[in-house]
């Protein structure tokens, strides 16, 4: 799940927040040099890697004479080949005392690998900078914990470095494992069209010829792109059209694998594509496509994989589980306006050419998206224009570069309503359906909790919903409202309760009462403390949770839970962190209500 806060954005304050080391404009100068370096470092290992990270690490120090000499460089070449640190500490030797190491990403830091954390701490680096965090759950923070641990001093842009100066820096970073954050966020591979358009926006004459739009210096740089890509995809017109080869044909590096997407399986027997001797061909259709054609491609030595129903988005989850980092897509306009729809497509490259050739039927870069308004006009973010011999390539993202840090709230808020949860380090911990590992944090979980009803009797409410539910209708003088508020408490479950709340809150929302907004956050916070002050083992689960932050992974509901994308207020999570917080600072935790005006006055406080 991701939580885009969107991309490359710093916390409005731009001030420097430095260590002692770094405070001097001209060492924030050198940091953001040396870690723009790192990148461009990692960025040679391209295609190369996948599914891993792409690694670059530049090693300074400060000479006798004052002046700041770099002692080693070097990347991760390939997966399963010598991380990066380790290459360079192991070049650098002594140099390595007392200087510091620049990082695009936080290494791996897992058990048994070659460790890049051991290899710095053995070399006497004495401070680490870091671009990001690892991006993935399991792995983020574990190395930067590691190196503090072992008295490094570490330095995490955006989080112990915030200024205009390091953010050039950190967009590097970003930008080297955009393919990485894309996959973890969206559980499929990067995605890019790539595609050559005349300057009337055309692919091909209407005859369907398209070769060439683009100059040659242009398409030299395609198989640069490709080179960078795991998979290369188009769609079965493109085959029998352009009989294309789809190969990196730069000079040696790498060669992805060549898809072709046709569900008629109409297609040429004899093609490029079918030539598997330099780099192999997959062909992804229908089941029970064509059997005939299938056994002769696998005769040929291309793969054919069958889908129930193909479209971009199976091919993308399909490619995920082979472990593909980046796709590129070389398709015509049908098949890249499917793949738009399906929201694959992270990033577009088009290359316009300084051509016009006209015709009312010759083919654009993307064919029917059913949009009808201009308004509604897919804008790309990031954009930029370089010139390529003579045409322009333009490029930019169509989805924003995940942030996956962790942090509903936003950093700032986290610690003001949890001071236990360190904002950067924290990792969530969602909870919604009761049947879930955290299911008893659900509102609908099945704990009753004794507290006065709408005439200050005590009475049992059979869970935290029912009591929530009804308080929309307390003192209301209204037989209707009456009527719902006897109907939820005597609701069989809380769904049931639930489902009477809200329809008549739809249906009436006269019926609720006035203050209703201005006070439902106190009453879910006064059933949620009296559930978890009632029931030690749910005590004890919420104080299991210290350190993490809590979400409700509600898709729906965008003011209790925390939205699909992290788009959620997530108050619901807020406030169990708030009473874990409250718990935390009590050593005996009850039911007790004499601390609730306390308690009312931190929820007002909640932003
Ligand atoms: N200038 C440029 O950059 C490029 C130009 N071209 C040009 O574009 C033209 C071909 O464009 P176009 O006809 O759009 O071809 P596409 O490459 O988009 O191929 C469309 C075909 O893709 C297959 N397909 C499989 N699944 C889907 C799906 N879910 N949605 C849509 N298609 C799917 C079908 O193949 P099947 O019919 O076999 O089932 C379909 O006919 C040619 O003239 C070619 O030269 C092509 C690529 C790039
Ligand atoms: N016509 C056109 C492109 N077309 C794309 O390139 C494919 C051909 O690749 P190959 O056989 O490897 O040279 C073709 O099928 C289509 O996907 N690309 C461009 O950069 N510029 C161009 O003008």
């Amino acid at each position: 799940m991701a939580f885009s806060l969107g991309p490359l954005k710093f916390p409005s304050s731009l001030v420097c927040r430095a260590t002692p080391t770094t405070s001097s404009s001209s060492s924030l100068a050198f940091d953001a040099a040396y870690i723009k370096r790192a990148a461009e470092l990692a960025d040679m290992s391209a295609g190369f890697t996948a599914p891993h990270p792409n690694y670059g690490c530049v090693i300074a120090t400060t000479s006798g004479n004052g002046e700041r000499v770099v002692v080693g460089e070097g990347y991760l070449y390939a997966q399963g080949t010598t991380p990066a640190e380790l290459q360079v500490v192991e070049a650098a030797g002594e140099s390595c005392r007392g200087a510091t190491a620049y990082l695009n990403m936080e290494p791996n830091h897992c058990l048994g690998d070659q460790d890049a954390v051991s290899a710095l701490v053995q070399a006497g680096i004495a401070r680490v900078v870091i671009g990001i965090r690892h991006p993935l759950q399991h792995l983020r923070g574990k190395a930067v914990r590691a190196l503090r641990n072992e008295g490094l001093l570490v330095d995490v842009l955006g989080e112990d470095l915030q200024c205009k100066t390091v953010e050039e820096g950190l967009k590097s970073c970003l930008l080297v494992n955009a393919p990485l954050l894309y996959r973890a966020s969206c559980q499929v591979p990067f995605s890019v069209l790539k595609y050559a358009m005349t300057l009337d926006g055309k692919i091909a004459a209407s005859s369907g010829h398209a070769s060439w739009i683009s100059s040659k210096k242009s398409r030299t740089r395609v198989f640069d792109m490709r080179g960078r890509s795991d998979a290369v995809i188009v769609g079965g017109n493109t085959v029998r059209r352009d009989n294309p080869r789809l190969t990196a044909r730069h000079g040696g590096g790498h060669l992805p694998q060549r898809i072709v997407m046709s569900k008629s399986l109409d297609l040429p027997e004899v093609a490029n594509l079918w030539d598997v001797t330099e780099v192999s061909t997959l062909v992804m259709t229908q089941r029970g496509a064509k059997k005939n054609f299938q056994k002769y491609l696998a005769s040929k030595g291309v793969e054919v994989v069958e889908f129930e129903i193909l479209n971009p988005k199976v091919v993308m989850e399909y490619l995920y589980d082979r472990g593909c980092l980046s796709v590129l897509w070389e398709c015509g306009g049908t098949l890249a306006a499917s793949a738009i729809s399906s929201g694959v497509v992270h990033k577009v490259h088009a290359f316009v050419a300084p051509k016009i050739i006209g015709g009312k039927n010759a083919p654009s870069p993307v064919g029917e998206l059913g949009m009808v308004e201009m308004s509604q006009a897919l804008e790309l973010i990031d954009v930029h224009y370089e010139q390529v011999g003579p045409d322009m390539l333009v490029s930019g993202f169509l989805q924003p570069v995940p942030d996956l840090t962790p942090v509903i709230p936003s950093v700032d808020e986290t610690s003001a309503i949890d001071p236990t949860v360190s904002p950067y380090e924290a990792s969530i911990i969602f909870f919604y359906k009761t049947w879930d590992p955290y299911g008893s944090f659900s509102n609908f979980s099945l704990h009753p909790i004794q507290l006065p009803d709408e005439n200050g009797d005590n009475y049992s409410w059979p869970s935290v919903e029912h009591y929530y539910q009804a308080h929309k209708f307390v003192g209301l003088d209204d037989p209707v409202a009456k009527n719902c508020l006897e109907e939820i408490k005597s609701s069989k479950s809380p769904e049931e309760a639930a489902r009477i709340g809200r329809r008549m809150q739809r249906q009436h929302p006269n019926l609720v009462r006035p203050d209703w907004e201005s006070v439902k956050i106190d009453v879910m916070y006064r059933a949620l403390k009296c559930k978890f002050s009632t029931y030690p083992n749910l005590t004890s689960m919420l104080l299991s949770t210290a350190g993490s932050v809590l979400v409700e992974a509600s898709p729906h509901d965008l003011f209790w839970g925390g939205g699909r994308d992290g788009e959620g207020l997530n108050y619901l999570g807020r406030l169990l962190m708030q009473l874990r917080s409250e718990f935390l600072s009590d050593s005996a935790p009850n039911a007790d209500d004499t601390s609730l005006r306390h308690d009312e006055n931190q929820v007002q406080k909640l932003p």
